[in-house]
């Protein structure tokens, strides 16, 4: 028997409207109790008072029941609209508790979503990644996942393997002699097919993390050339402490911007040199650990004073990191007399930190619009990405088995494919699924 959960479904803070929502077979029971009402019509929004258990009004509120299973959770939910803020929802939750709902475990109504079969774990993950999401291109695969658009894709391929299985499973029953060459190569190619389909969607979800995760951008170079300035330009205050002591920042600082369509975290860094500060020290460190864990990394010049070896160090950093990361190397105090050269060193963009940068923003807007791949596949957690690898393994080790006709192990592999990938939608009986896309085969076809 399931418990009545209930939870405040909207964000802890002042609003002008917060829901609490109950799910299980006591919710109605609860409505009623809370609101001294006879009985709620399906669907219909009924505004009544809310009260506690000494009779005393709480709040009047706007009352929905869903009669399950037409329901989020396909289970009886009541939701019930009151006045936002800290107190009001809390009192109503506390209430709802009283009358017998117990509190809901963080994404148990997805979870009884999901055994009700309402939803499957794809889309499951993809509504949690919704709310969560750094952009609106994040949020428009998300909004399409939520929809099944992941869940297909898994299962077309899924349905794919099983047809190759059938095959060969109907081919070890029947077949009196050697499986016919041209056989063994129509199934390596369907193989080579979906593998190469796997592969490509691996690559472009892990090449679409900064999308999905929102951008890291760091700013690099050495002391004293207006990182922190640039910060601050771009957040539009003065978070960070700016002089003209080298070494004015020594720890990293992150701060959240939204730059076009996407919220992005901007780290600001300690100046790159050798020294003999141990805290300085430390802060470079973080630093070069800020490069490793960004998209984006600006690299930052001053073009008012010559070259040395320090900006040579910088240009050695870029070239080390320019296949791994997107780079913008940038001249900065533009307004100054110019006197920076260094050879080998192209500049993307030049400005002035402390005045304008609107065309370093739309570089960086560009950058983060162009991995938008809204209609394309792509996985959203590292559980998917693990079941594809795994099923591309499994892919991979059936191709010898297939060549020397042991077709116990190709199908074992296979087996393992399938599973792997019904992982990501639901778990599934492996020979109840056979036998039904069996049934639709005729022989030796
Ligand atoms: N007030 C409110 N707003 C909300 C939600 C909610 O639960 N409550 N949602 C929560 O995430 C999202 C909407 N998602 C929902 C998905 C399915 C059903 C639902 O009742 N499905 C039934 C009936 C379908 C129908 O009548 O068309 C079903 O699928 O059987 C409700 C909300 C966003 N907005
Ligand atoms: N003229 C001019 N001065 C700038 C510009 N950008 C920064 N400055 C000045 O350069 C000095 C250093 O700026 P910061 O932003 O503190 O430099 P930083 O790279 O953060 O330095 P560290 O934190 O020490 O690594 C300050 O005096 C700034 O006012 C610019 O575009 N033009
Ligand atoms: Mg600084």
């Amino acid at each position: 028997m399931n418990e009545t959960i209930a939870a405040i479904a909207t964000a802890n803070g002042i609003g002008s409207i917060a829901i609490i929502r109950l799910s299980g077979e006591h919710a109605l029971d609860i409505a009623k109790k809370l609101t001294c009402k006879e009985n709620f019509t399906p669907r219909h929004a009924t505004l009544t008072n809310i009260y506690n258990d000494n009779n005393e009004l709480i709040d009047e509120a706007i009352v929905i029941y869903f009669k399950g299973p037409y329901s989020f959770t396909a289970e009886d939910v009541v939701e019930i609209q009151c006045h936002g803020g800290f107190i009001v929802a809390q009192t109503i939750l506390r209430a709802t508790l009283k009358a017998g709902a117990r509190l809901a475990n963080a994404g148990e109504f997805s979870k009884r979503a999901f055994f009700n079969g309402r939803i499957d774990l794809s889309e499951a993950e993809a509504i949690a990644q919704l709310i969560e999401a750094k952009s609106e291109d994040a949020a428009k695969i998300l909004a399409s996942q939520m929809k099944g658009s992941l869940k297909e894709f898994i299962e077309q391929v899924r349905d794919d393997i099983i047809h190759i299985l059938a095959y060969s499973e109907v081919s070890i029953d029947y077949a009196e002699e050697d499986l016919p060459e041209d056989l063994v190569a129509q199934i390596q190619a369907k193989l080579d097919e979906l593998y190469t389909l796997l592969e490509k969607t691996l690559i472009t979800s892990k090449s679409r993390e900064g999308l999905m995760q929102g951008f890291r951008v760091a700013i690099i170079g050495k002391p004293n050339v207006g990182k922190s300035s640039l910060l601050n330009t771009l957040l539009n205050y003065n978070r960070a402490i700016v002089s003209d002591i080298a070494g004015t920042t020594r720890d990293t600082i992150e701060e959240q911007v939204k730059i076009g369509t996407h919220l992005i975290r901007i780290v600001d860094t300690a100046g790159i040199r050798e020294s003999n500060d141990e805290i300085e020290r430390i802060g470079i460190q973080r630093s070069l650990e800020a490069i490793n864990e960004s998209d984006i990394v600006i690299a930052l010049f001053d073009g008012s004073r010559k070259a040395d070896e320090e900006d040579e160090q910088i240009l050695e950093l870029i070239k080390q990191n320019r296949d791994k990361k997107e780079m913008l190397v940038v001249k900065n105090k533009i307004d100054l007399e110019q006197k920076f050269h260094l050879e080998n060193l192209a500049f993307d963009l030049e400005l002035n930190s402390r005045n304008d940068v609107t065309a370093l923003v739309k570089k960086l807007e560009a950058i983060m619009d162009a991995s938008n791949v809204s209609d394309e596949i792509m996985l959203i957690s590292q559980r998917q990405i693990s079941a594809v690898e795994a099923t591309i393994q499994n892919i991979k080790e059936a191709f010898e088995p297939l060549q020397d006709q042991e077709l116990e192990i190709f199908s074992f592999h296979l087996n393992e494919a399938v599973k792997e990938m019904a992982s990501i939608t639901r778990p599934f009986e492996n020979d109840e699924m056979l036998d039904k896309m069996f049934g639709s085969f005729c022989l030796g076809k």
